[in-house]
């Protein structure tokens, strides 16, 4: 027997453990049963499951939970810088850091919390953070799991005090997939892209679709707040809807990168794409007291259902 959604309590659908190293982990779950779970290291969404139990989001099997390493896998969070075109290490210090839970975030629109299971995280610079990055920032981070299944991440990151300050940014979503030359991506066709295998040379897609039949790493422009990837042989679709979170990257390392990558077990990459939400090419820029906001909200569902409702998909 399912939960009825009018009695569901949301609050208490949210339960904090400690996994091996001692970190805490939240655990979402749903009336139907789907869930998800952040680990504080990082602030890091590393599982998303369905209401069948299905596993939506990719771990490498030899993925590192210990700080400060990043863990490759879920949701890393790239901030303040993505990539390593900046000063700090690769993809910024966030992904590496613990996360405290944020009893008492300020408020968010209504529609952002009712009906659903969520947690607030916050994210505040160290002494050590400000050595390499001198700006006093507050970064909360809400993850949320809608009755649909949905998962959702609102970021809204702000400058406390002190003079203006720049980032990057990025949600680096690993998807599972079934087998990468099996997925299409759908609402790139004809953006420009930073090719991050050309020292970020400008491209224009020129595909209906993005297929993968070697590596790819780039940065889609200026993307529609919308796009679908879709799983063949899995007939599953995850449809991507983002705000202010203008580029897309997408990345599939291929063999020849995943075999020199420690982390990464056999054939894994077969298994996985990263399609991120992201802050790339102009960053953003706050001054004292204002705040930028990024949210980013999953879906997966069958793809027959998207072909059939396309106008669902906000394609
Ligand atoms: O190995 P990581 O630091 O987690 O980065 C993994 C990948 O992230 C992004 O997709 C970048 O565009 C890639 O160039 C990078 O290889």
């Amino acid at each position: 027997m399912g939960h009825s959604a009018a009695i569901w309590d949301y609050k208490a659908a949210m339960e904090i453990s400690k996994d091996w190293n001692g970190i805490d982990h939240v655990l979402l779950r749903n009336p139907q049963g789907a869930s998800a779970r952040i680990s504080l290291h990082g602030g890091q969404v590393i599982s998303w499951k369905n209401d069948q139990g299905e596993e939506l989001l990719f771990t490498s099997s030899k993925a590192i939970f210990k700080p400060p390493k990043a863990m490759r896998g879920g949701v890393p969070i790239c901030f303040p810088q993505f990539g390593n075109a900046g000063s700090l290490e690769q993809h910024g210090f966030a992904r590496n850091k613990l996360w405290a839970v944020d009893d008492d975030p300020p408020p968010l629109p209504p529609n952002d919390s009712v009906g659903k299971s969520l947690v607030d995280l916050l994210l505040k610079p160290s002494e050590e953070d400000l050595k390499f990055w001198p700006h006093s920032f507050e970064y909360r981070l809400r993850v949320s799991l809608a009755a649909s299944g949905n998962l959702i991440l609102i970021s809204r990151v702000r400058n406390i005090n002190g003079k203006p300050f720049s980032f990057s940014f990025a949600y680096h979503t690993y998807l599972s997939v079934s087998d990468i030359s099996e997925v299409r991506i759908e609402g790139l066709e004809t953006l420009d892209y930073l090719d991050n295998l050309h020292q970020r040379e400008r491209f224009t897609e020129q595909g209906d679709a993005l297929t993968f039949e070697t590596e790819v790493d780039r940065i889609y422009l200026n993307s529609p707040n919308a796009i679908a990837v879709l799983d063949h042989e899995r007939k599953r679709t995850y449809v991507i809807r983002k705000e202010g979170l203008p580029d897309i990257v997408v990345w599939n390392p291929w063999e020849k990168k995943s075999k020199s990558m420690v982390d990464f077990g056999d054939e894994e990459y077969k298994q996985m794409v990263c399609v991120d939400g992201a802050v790339i090419e102009k960053p953003i820029t706050l001054k004292p007291g204002e705040e930028w906001t990024g949210r980013l909200e999953i879906s997966a569902v069958p793809s027959s259902f998207c072909s059939e409702n396309l106008e669902n998909t906000g394609l």
